[in-house]
């Protein structure tokens, strides 16, 4: 798979152990919260909760942009709270135009504007994306500790207090879904190896 999204919910590990696969991996990592519009940030910082058509046109984009550069022979680590399946669908490209101009149409955005000003490119349908997902699910007083301590320091948009609709909007599905699920509290540094392994340790060994 040329891209590989970790998945959970904030404070869950994404962007910690997705840097540290991207640097076993030596590849790109892609942090989607970058991708964010500046609406969507005001709204977690104010301490509401995303809703789906807040997340449509953000999910295209976090699409777009790991198409461009698996396209361009790169792989990527991506780290993409993508809760839903639904969600999942975007990213992979599996998502059909319908649905995602449905979603367009709710967040009040038509999808030709959105692609014109992607500089990646892309229309109405989906990319199709090379893309395998971990699901990162440390139990929910590990993840409260973490988004606590991350918001006293002041290094954080996301408030602590929308872990519980983060929690209440995610979709485990089954093992199918996932090339790996992590659910314990272990470091980071176990975590990417684990998570390393997964992904690249059997192009490595040529099994
Ligand atoms: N496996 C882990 N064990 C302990 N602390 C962790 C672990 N993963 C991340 N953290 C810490 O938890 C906080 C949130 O991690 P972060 O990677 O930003 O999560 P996310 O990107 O999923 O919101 C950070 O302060 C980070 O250092
Ligand atoms: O879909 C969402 O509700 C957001 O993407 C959310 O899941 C994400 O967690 C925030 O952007 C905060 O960022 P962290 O995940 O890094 O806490």
């Amino acid at each position: 798979m040329a891209v590989l999204c970790l998945c959970g919910p904030s404070g869950c590990g994404k962007t910690t152990v997705g840097r540290a696969v991207a640097r076993g991996a030596g590849c790109d990592f892609l942090d989607a919260d970058d991708l964010h519009p500046p609406a969507n940030r005001r709204k977690m910082a104010e301490g509401t909760p995303l809703a789906d058509a807040d997340r449509a046109p953000w999910l295209r984009a976090v699409r777009r942009e790991a198409a461009a550069r698996a396209g361009a022979g790169r792989r990527v680590v991506l780290a993409c709270s993508a809760l839903k399946a639904s969600y999942r669908r975007v990213l992979s490209g599996a998502a059909g135009a319908d649905e995602e101009a449905e979603a367009e149409a709710a967040a009040g955005h038509s999808a030709a504007p959105a692609a014109a000003q992607s500089p990646s490119g892309g229309g109405g349908g989906a990319t199709p994306v090379d893309i395998a997902f971990v699901l990162l699910n440390p139990p929910r007083p590990a993840l409260e500790a973490r988004v606590r301590a991350r918001e006293a320091a002041g290094r954080h948009f996301m408030p602590a207090a929308l872990l519980g609709s983060q929690l209440a909007a995610l979709e485990t599905g089954g093992a199918a879904d996932w090339l790996l699920v992590i659910d314990d509290d272990r470091p980071p540094e176990a975590a990417a190896a684990a998570v390393l392994e997964a992904w690249l340790g059997p192009i490595r060994r040529g099994s």
